[in-house]
């Protein structure tokens, strides 16, 4: 029997976006998601890519905004937009828009009232790939890769460094790289994860890559006129930190660019083609 429900679905680009429900039992509530499943699907398995959103989105920002399906049906890779959190009526919230629903942090909560629903690292790393092996056709789940932004390029790194043999490519639209150091993330950390702790590293690209580096070359895009950068993005930090420690990181600054889908709507064919050169042959 079938675990999903198609919401939505239309033809773009010769393949197919379609948007799904489910019934997460690890999160304890409803979710929904979108694959875009391009042409070449139809003769056989494809690679995967994950896009994880930012801080108040949804499936549909990057659906709707970065035009994505163009360059994901020319070099035939799948991409799959979760949610950024555990929603609906019986899960926390928070009247703020950087915690709780839509701020799920890619991380498993400890503490209450959270600690409940919000375990979006699991959901993104076990639960949601077990259910696309067995209900998304050709989803070639041997070839995955990791992105996304903001928040979400926090989520594509740390699980791209602490799963590198399941994510084998990674790279980040203005990513906060260092949520322990930064107030996005240490609001967040502090209400998910409790005081300062151990625990706050583990979700920390900045901490991990001291301790673990991939073999991939992590590649960034981040605009010199976000709004975001000097407060939350920070970027020297951890530039720094992969320089001192090894890891392979191609962070280019973009003059003019802003933290919006237009920036990202305007290096997504980039991105597209980084992970498909990982991830085919
Ligand atoms: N004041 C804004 C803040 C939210 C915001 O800018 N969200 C970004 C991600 S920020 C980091 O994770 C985003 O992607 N927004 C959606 C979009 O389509 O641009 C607000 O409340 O909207």
């Amino acid at each position: 029997m079938t675990q999903i429900t198609t919401v939505s679905s239309w033809k773009s680009f010769g393949g197919n976006l379609s948007v799904y429900d489910h019934e997460s039992s690890l999160l304890g509530c409803a979710m929904r998601f979108a694959v875009y499943t391009p042409p070449q699907a139809a003769d056989g398995p494809v690679p995967v890519l994950w896009y994880l959103s930012g801080l108040t989105c949804s499936w549909a920002n990057v659906m709707e905004k970065s035009g994505l399906q163009r360059a994901a049906a020319e070099h035939g890779i799948m991409v799959i937009a979760p949610d950024t959190s555990p929603r609906g009526e019986g899960v926390p919230d928070d009247e703020a828009y950087d915690l709780g629903q839509g701020a799920g942090f890619y991380l498993t909560a400890t503490q209450e009232p959270w600690a409940k629903h919000f375990k979006m690292d699991q959901y993104i790393t076990d639960e949601l790939p077990k259910l696309v092996a067995a209900e998304i056709k050709n989803a070639d789940m041997g070839k995955q890769g990791i992105f996304g932004h903001s928040m979400g390029g926090h989520g594509a790194i740390t699980l791209h460094l602490k799963h590198p043999e399941t994510y084998k490519t990674c790279s980040a639209f203005s990513p906060i790289t260092s949520p322990a150091r930064v107030p996005w993330g240490q609001k967040a950390f502090k209400a998910y994860l409790g005081p300062v702790s151990v625990a706050w590293e583990q979700y920390d690209s900045t901490e991990l890559v001291k301790e673990r580096q991939s073999r991939a070359r992590i590649m960034v895009d981040t605009g010199t006129a976000d709004t975001f950068l000097k407060k939350e993005l920070k970027p020297e930090i951890f530039i720094d930190a992969c320089m001192a420690n090894g890891q392979a990181l191609d962070y280019r600054m973009r003059e003019g660019y802003g933290h919006d889908y237009y920036f990202i709507a305007t290096f997504m064919d980039e991105h597209i083609a980084h992970h498909a050169a990982g991830l085919k042959g």
